[in-house]
């Protein structure tokens, strides 16, 4: 693992989009195509609104989330919203999009679904995980009684899942496989707690910690505030 610790978010945002755009450029001109995986939460606005000005070719890129909560693609609750209104705007609203929500199905035959629209897409190019401080990432939760599926290299593109003791919406991550098998990964985590939590997760199993099997080759990029 390699970390790059910078003095504040908003420097960290800018050299994080200034190397996915790079990432991205070289992926097109290597395959003709990119595919870039971001995840919700309250962290990636930023870069969100940095990478979207990126002069790069997007209609050439297939966005998608790392993960999404099971609700329709309009709801505040949705990540799809942030993803639409700090992401697909500027130069990348040429970029297509593969939402994580299949409306008219529960979150399990969702998956199953939209399995097969995320794997034509695989191997991603360069994703983007984000990192709670229960050392969860996407929608790999500790805890939760799907996550042993979501491990096994054998699961489906995206897999069903219920964080444990939330009475909040299922959601649906991409499996463990299709992420780490990504060509560039980048954690992006900023704070004293997700620091904690990181090196916590360096000596635990993706059981107890699923961050943990994308460490060896992320770079983690964090900030204090
Ligand atoms: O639940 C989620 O949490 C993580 C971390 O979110 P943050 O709000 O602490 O930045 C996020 O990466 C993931 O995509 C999201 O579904």
């Amino acid at each position: 693992m390699q970390l790059t610790s910078y003095e504040t978010a908003s420097e960290m945002m800018q050299s994080l989009s200034a190397q996915i755009a790079s990432e991205l450029s070289a992926a097109i001109a290597l395959r003709g195509r990119a595919c870039l995986a971001v995840p919700g939460g309250s962290t990636p606005g930023p870069l969100f609104d940095l990478l979207s000005q990126a002069a790069l070719n997007w209609a050439n890129v297939t966005v998608m989330l790392t993960d999404e909560r099971w609700v329709p693609t309009d709801s505040p609750r949705s990540n799809t919203g942030l993803i639409k209104n700090r992401l697909l705007v500027n130069s990348a609203s040429a970029a297509r999009y593969i939402a994580l929500y299949a409306p008219g199905l529960d979150h399990v035959g969702g998956a199953r679904a939209l399995s097969q629209q995320v794997a034509p897409n695989l191997p991603i190019d360069v994703v983007v995980l984000g990192m709670g401080a229960d050392m969860h990432t996407a929608s790999l939760f500790p805890g939760a009684p799907e996550l042993s599926l979501a491990q096994d290299a054998r699961a489906d593109a995206v897999m069903p899942m219920v964080p444990v003791g939330s009475d909040l919406e299922p959601r649906v991550t991409l499996s463990a496989q299709a992420l780490e098998t990504a060509r560039q990964t980048h954690v992006l985590i900023i704070g004293d707690d997700k620091k904690t939590a990181l090196a916590q997760a360096q000596s635990l199993s993706p059981i107890d910690a699923p961050i943990a099997q994308f460490l060896p080759n992320a770079t983690v990029h964090w900030s204090p505030v």
